[in-house]
Order: structure tokens, then sequence, then C-alpha cells
């Protein structure tokens, strides 16, 4: 895609099935868009993207790619960020590997990903890569605190409308699994950074003999930001671990481990790791050695050890004598074998809980059937707000979609809020000893005494970011009268401190009657209670509630987070307009491959693309934006009211339908409004055109159906085949071009 100077808005490239959708949507929304004469730029943030500008003494002249995410980094630092953002793949290893294989084999000549570096150029490309690695993106790119919500027409569409629910029985046996002590719930010790200690703080390790290492130095802390740090025992999870396997056995039930492996990229992949072996101990214990020396990383999941033991008969037999042993495992895919524990960045909580949940408890094992399931989810910190849902469920019988209540979110997520932002923080301990904090003056902020392999991990939230997150939630408040709830635990530690900024802030306003404060259980089923009464909530969290709230809550009563508005008020002044709340649909790309149909909802960029417009208009005092964005809008209800988004089945209507009724609503829409003769006058043989061809066009998009589709790549598409999958209605083509 061409980029245009000085861009307006800026459209991100991005991965799978959002970035096919944008083949098609974004040709149509720059066509409209030219009409106001703004320009809609390109930001290449996709994986692929990444991995060919980190390397470009790699690459020749005409294969070097800007790093455009640094960019973007930097833009949305200033009033003038106006970026529209799909969702990205946050890459495990396995996704790393593969997209680096794939640009291999199509000619770019980037190193392999080194497993195991040993020279110095080995470790300086592990380095690289690794920055690209897990959540890579989206903490960079948010400079502000987030706020996502069902826009009124999607929710009253979703209650008219509702999606297929699983029944929740009573004596359902899916339950929740967590440990009962030494995780980072209970180790967990946070202070606020005094004036005195503030500037740059250390993270020392200091051994059982003495010796002190620094594992990060010139750690920033400024005064007023929170530091936490905490630790989960690598014995206490391993032993938990061996006995949640053995205590699903026991249930009868299916093994589900549900972790964040992509966000939490240093922490959670570890975890995972010692599932894997939990799950394979038998094996580990006699073929530890020779594992090893096949290359076996168990936190890269099974998937990567069965390929590298495939070719060693004995192990592989010692595998199926555990498997034998075990109880049945979740399955991501049962037709083609890929279990729970295949590839971390396969079952990724936010959205694979709400999914258990949804299907009233029900996951899938390897033999297609449905069945009750064990979520083990080791930390306690936020596994109760699941644990509390499914004895909601349980005790209440699946939400009612046509007449719940919405529960929308004001998320502390600006400058790598709290665990999302600790992956330069997080370190699996070498050997016995302590790890401490040590602030710029010397005091000793935090301390734990740890175990060799214990995960230690500390992370911050500052300040400004906590004042303006709360400042959002009274706005929210305010605007909306609905019940809103600060989701915080008083006697966990991080929490604790950040009760004391909220509480004196809401009394300052004379609000403090209109707030509640509750840990994450108990404001889990008082929000249930109210959603479920017809009423609406503002839960206020930190981020990972935010994450994880915002597919829970969609999911429930939208079936998906797809259509959620996601709007990231970026501090400086800018916007950030994500859309939707969900990733990028891995299985949505197979599907089109498989049958050239793409189930992809656009209905976030519909929302999005609304709001930035709006925005534009606020900001650049683009009267013509601001038309635009009301008639966007206008077509976004379009698609709603007249059942427009597209079908999960190939042979009905796609996503590429979907665009096109969208261009032709708001192509109506921009003609019938009166605010501006101009653009009414320019929209309308367009409209016209757009209706009398309608029977062309649908039936060009329908046909192409049902036969695979050539995309030339999967990480880094072909342009040109792309295109020709995502619009192959000549006829459209020829009045959007
Ligand atoms: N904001 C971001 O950048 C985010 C990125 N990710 C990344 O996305 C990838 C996949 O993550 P995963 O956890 O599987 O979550 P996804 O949200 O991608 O997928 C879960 C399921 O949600 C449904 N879904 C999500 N979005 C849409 C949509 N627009 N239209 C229709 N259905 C939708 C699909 O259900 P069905 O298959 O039933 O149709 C999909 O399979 C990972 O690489 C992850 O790192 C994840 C979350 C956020
Ligand atoms: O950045 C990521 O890896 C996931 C983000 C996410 O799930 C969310 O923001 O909802
Ligand atoms: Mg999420």
């Amino acid at each position: 895609m061409a980029e245009t100077s000085n861009p307006d808005l800026l459209y991100t490239i991005v991965d799978e099935a959002p970035e096919l959708a944008s083949a098609s949507l974004l040709p149509i929304i720059r066509r409209f868009a030219s009409a106001a004469d703004i320009n809609v730029g390109t930001k290449d943030i996709s994986l692929a993207g990444r991995i060919l500008s980190a390397f470009p003494e790699a690459l020749t002249e005409a294969q070097r790619q800007s790093d455009d995410l640094a960019k973007l980094g930097e833009l949305v630092k200033t009033p003038d960020a106006n970026v529209i953002k799909l969702p990205n793949i946050s890459a495990s290893v396995p996704q790393l590997t593969a997209a680096i294989e794939e640009l291999q084999a199509q000619g770019f000549a980037l190193p392999d990903y080194p497993e195991a570096p040993v020279t110095d150029a080995e470790k300086a490309a592990r380095a690289r890569y690794d920055a690209l690695k897990g959540s890579a993106v989206n903490p960079v790119l948010r400079e502000g605190n987030s706020d996502r919500r069902a826009a009124k027409a999607v929710k009253n569409y979703a209650q008219n409308n509702p999606h297929s629910m699983g029944a929740w029985v009573a004596d359902s046996k899916t339950k929740v699994s967590s440990m009962s002590g030494d995780d980072f719930y209970a180790n967990e010790k946070s202070t606020t950074v005094t004036a005195a200690q503030a500037g740059d703080a250390k993270i020392e390790m200091v051994a059982a003999d003495g010796s002190v290492s620094v594992l990060k130095g010139g750690w920033p802390l400024d005064a007023g930001t929170i530091a936490d740090a905490t630790f989960m025992s690598a014995k206490a999870l391993s032993a938990f671990l061996a006995s949640a396997i053995e205590d699903t056995k026991a249930d009868g039930t299916m093994f589900s481990l549900h972790m964040k492996a992509t966000m939490m990229k240093v922490s959670d992949p570890i975890i995972f790791g010692h599932a894997v072996k939990a799950w394979l101990a038998p094996v580990f214990d006699k073929f530890g050695a020779e594992m090893a020396a096949l290359g076996v990383n168990p936190n890269s999941g099974m998937g990567d050890l069965l390929d590298r033991v495939a070719d060693n008969a004995d192990i592989m037999a010692a595998i199926d004598a555990v498997t034998a042993q075990r109880p049945a495992m979740y399955m991501v895919d049962s037709d083609k074998g890929i279990t729970n524990l295949h590839v971390p960045s396969d079952v990724i909580i936010d959205a694979s809980m709400p999914a258990v949940i949804r299907a009233g408890g029900k996951g899938w094992d390897a033999d297609g059937n449905k069945g009750d399931t064990n979520c083990v989810i080791p930390d306690r910190c936020y596994a109760t707000i699941y644990d509390e849902t499914i004895n909601f469920f349980k005790a209440n019988g699946a939400l009612d979609v046509t007449t719940a209540g919405s529960v929308a979110n004001v998320g502390l997520m600006a400058q790598k809020a709290e665990e999302y932002g600790s992956h330069p923080t997080t370190f699996e301990a070498a050997t016995n000893g302590t790890i401490r904090v040590v602030a710029a003056n010397g005091d000793i902020l935090l301390s734990h005494d740890v175990e060799a392999g214990d995960i230690w991990r500390a992370c911050t939230a500052k300040q400004a970011p906590i004042e303006n997150w709360i400042q959002l939630a009274l706005d929210r408040q305010r605007l909306t009268g609905s019940e809103a709830i600060f989701w915080l635990d008083a006697n966990r530690a991080h929490d604790a401190e950040l009760i004391k900024y909220v509480t004196p802030a809401l009394a300052a306003s004379g609000v403090s009657d209109k707030f509640q404060i509750m840990a994450p259980r108990e404001a889990t089923a008082q929000s249930l209670k109210t959603i479920t009464a017809g009423n609406d909530s503002i839960a206020i969290t930190g981020n990972v509630l935010r994450d994880y709230l915002t597919d829970l809550f969609p999911i429930l009563e939208l079936g998906t987070s797809a259509k959620m508005l996601s709007i990231v008020k970026l501090m400086k002044g800018g916007g950030l307009f994500e859309t939707g709340a969900g990733g990028s649909a891995p299985k949505h790309v197979q599907q089109l491959v498989e049958e050239n149909h793409l189930r992809w909802d656009s209905m976030g960029e519909f929302c999005a693309l609304g709001e930035s417009l709006n925005f534009l208009a606020d900001t650049q005092g683009n009267a013509k934006a601001g038309v635009l964005g009301r008639a966007a809008e206008v077509a976004t209800q379009g698609i709603l009211d007249n059942n427009k988004s597209p079908s999960r089945k190939v042979g009905q209507p796609d996503n590429r339908d979907s665009h096109y009724w969208f261009a032709r609503y708001w192509a109506e829409a921009l003609t019938a409004q009166q605010d501006d003769a101009e653009l009414a006058a320019y929209f309308a043989p367009i409209a016209t055109a757009l209706a009398e061809k309608e029977a062309d066009i649908v039936g060009e998009l329908a046909a192409v159906q049902g036969k695979p589709a050539d995309l030339g790549g999967y990480f880094h598409t072909d342009a040109a085949k792309t295109a020709a999958v995502m619009r192959p209605s000549a006829t459209l083509n020829a009045i959007i071009d």
C-alpha cells in the first residue's frame, strides 16, 4: 500500500484475519476519506514487518523496511496522533520462528532464530528477535488509559439477536484450580516511591554466598510511582500442577491450562513449560538429558517437543505410555491433534476462559467430545473472577442475553502499567538468594528470598497515569450514571497502594458515594447481579483485568469482543482507536485459505473509524471529517439493523460482503445528510452505482467462495494475491477505484 504524505490518520498494517479484512476495507476508507481531503496513511506493525525492520543489514536495499512501530511509538506521545489500531500477533517462539522461516523462504536472508546463542553474532540476533516476541506492540502504543464498552446500537442488536449460549447446570464439574500459596498473589509487596527515593533504581540478586549481581540497573522510578515485586515458587508451582493433573483425573474432567504467554512473555511461558514438564513428568525424569540434547524447550510447548523427539522411538513410546495414564486433555483442535499444551499462544486466557464459560463450561477432548473441564490458572491474583463467574452461572444458569445489562471497562493501562509492563524486570532465579529492589538513594524498596527457578517480577504504575485513570472513571460515571466499581483488593499489596490514590481523589471530587471499591471476586458477583437485573456497571480496573474483562463480558453479552468500542485517550491529547477487544483470529485465515470464506467481523473497525473521523473533526477543525464520521456511524447502524455482518459458514455472505454494505450505507448516509452539500453531491452517484449494481457485486463476491484461496504467504502475504482474493468483485472495484 502506498504511503501518503502527511497523513491525517494512520491505519495499521497487521497480521492474519484483520489484515486480510483491511485489503478489502482500506481502499473503501481511502476513497471516501479523500472526498474530505483526509489522507489515510499506513504503518506496518505486523510481525513480518517488524522482523524485516530489525535486520536491515541482512536485506537488500529494496527489501528493507522502516521501523514503523518506533515511529508510531513517538507519534502517540504527541497531540497529533490519530491512529486506528487493529489487532496484531503477539508472537510466541513457535510463531516467531515460523514467520522467520517463511520470510527466509521468500528470499529474505534473515538469520535463523538462535535457540542456544553462543557467538556474539548469535547473541545479537537473539536479542533483536527477542525484542519482537510477545506483546511488543500494544504496550508501546498505549500511551493512554483504556475506555472499552459496547456502543448502544451494538448492545441493542445483541439483545434483539441473541447469540447461542451453552446451558449451565448446577452439577457441572467445570471449575477453576489455583495454587493455595507461594504464588504471585501471596508474595506480593508494594510501595509508593518517595521523592527521596526517586531516580534510577536497580534490581540485585544477592546469592547465598553473599555475592551480589545486578539483574537490572537504571530502572527509573519517579516519585509517586507504585512499585511492586513478587515471585512464584517453582517448587510450589510444580507440586500444584502435579496435583491438578491427578485431581482432574479423579474428577473425570479435562485438563486445561489458561495463561497469557503473549502479554506476560517472560513469566507465563515459564509457567507453561512447568505444565508441559508436569504432564510428561516420567518422560522428563527418564529422558531429560536426551531431550535437552535434541533441543527440547518445554516452554515452547508440546508441539515443538513432539517434532524434536519424533525420531526417537523410546521417547515416543514413553510419551504414549504417560498419555494413556493422564486425564483427558482439553483440545484446541481435536481434528488436527492440537492440544492445550501444544503452543503457548494457542490458549490465551482472556479469550479462552470466556469461550469455555459461554459454552456452559464445556471444552472438547481428543475425540471431539464435549465435556467439563478443570481450568488451571495457577496464580490467584485474577483467577478468582473466573471462579466466581462459574459459580454464579452454576447457581443461576447462563446469562439471558436478551435482557442482560452491560459491563463497560475503564482500565489503567498507560505507560506499561502494572504486570503488563513487567517483561524487562522478570527473572527466573538462577540460584537461591535474595532478589531486591534498591532505590537511587540506597533504600531497599522491596526484597524477597527466592530459590533457584522461582519466577520473580517487578512492575510499576506511574502517578500521572493513575490520576488520569481515576479522572476517566469519574467522567464515564458522570456521563452514564451507571454503577461504578473499582476492582481493587484491599488485601493485596499493590491494590492497597492504589486505593491510597483512589479514595482521596473520589472525596476531593465529592463523588465517594457514586463509587464502590471491591475485591475482584466480590466485584464479579456484584457486576453479574447487576447485569442480570438488566442494569449497567462500569468496571474500573488495573491493566490485567482490563484485558480479561473486556473479553469476558462482551463474549457473554455480545457473543464476541470484536464489536467493542475500544478507545485509548492518549495522555498527550492524541487518539488511539483500537478495533474491538480481541485478537487476530488465526482460525479465520485457515478457513479462508481452505474455502475462501472470511468470517472476520469488521464491526470493530467500523466503530473505530467513526470515532477516529469524529476525533479528526474536533482536533483539526475539519467539518467534512465530522460529516464522514457521523455517516460512518449511520452505516454501522445499517449493518446491524439489516443483519449484514459476516456469517460463519462458507457459501453465505462474508467479511467482503459486509464491506460492500458498509460502503453502500456510508455513501447513502453521505448523500442524505444536509450538513455538506458538496459531499452529498460527490457521494450521490457512488450511492446510486452501489445500489444499482447490488446483484452483480453480491454475485461476484459469492462466486469465489468454496475453493481454496492463495495468499502467497501467511505472515508475509503477497499484496497482489491478497488483493485479488479480498477484492474479487470487478464491479465493486470499478466503483471504489
Ligand atoms: N489487540 C491485540 O493486538 C490483540 C492481539 N492478540 C493476538 O491475536 C492472536 C490470536 O489470539 P486469540 O487469543 O486466539 O484471540 P482471538 O480474539 O484472535 O480469537 C478468539 C476467537 O474470537 C473470535 N473473534 C475474534 N475477533 C473476531 C472478529 N473480529 N470477528 C469474528 N470473530 C472474532 C473468533 O472466534 P471464532 O473462531 O469462533 O469465529 C476467534 O477464533 C494472538 O497472536 C494474540 O497474541 C490477542 C488479543 C488482542
Ligand atoms: O497485546 C497483547 O498481546 C494482547 C492485548 C489484549 O489481549 C488486549 O488488549 O485485550
Ligand atoms: Mg485481550
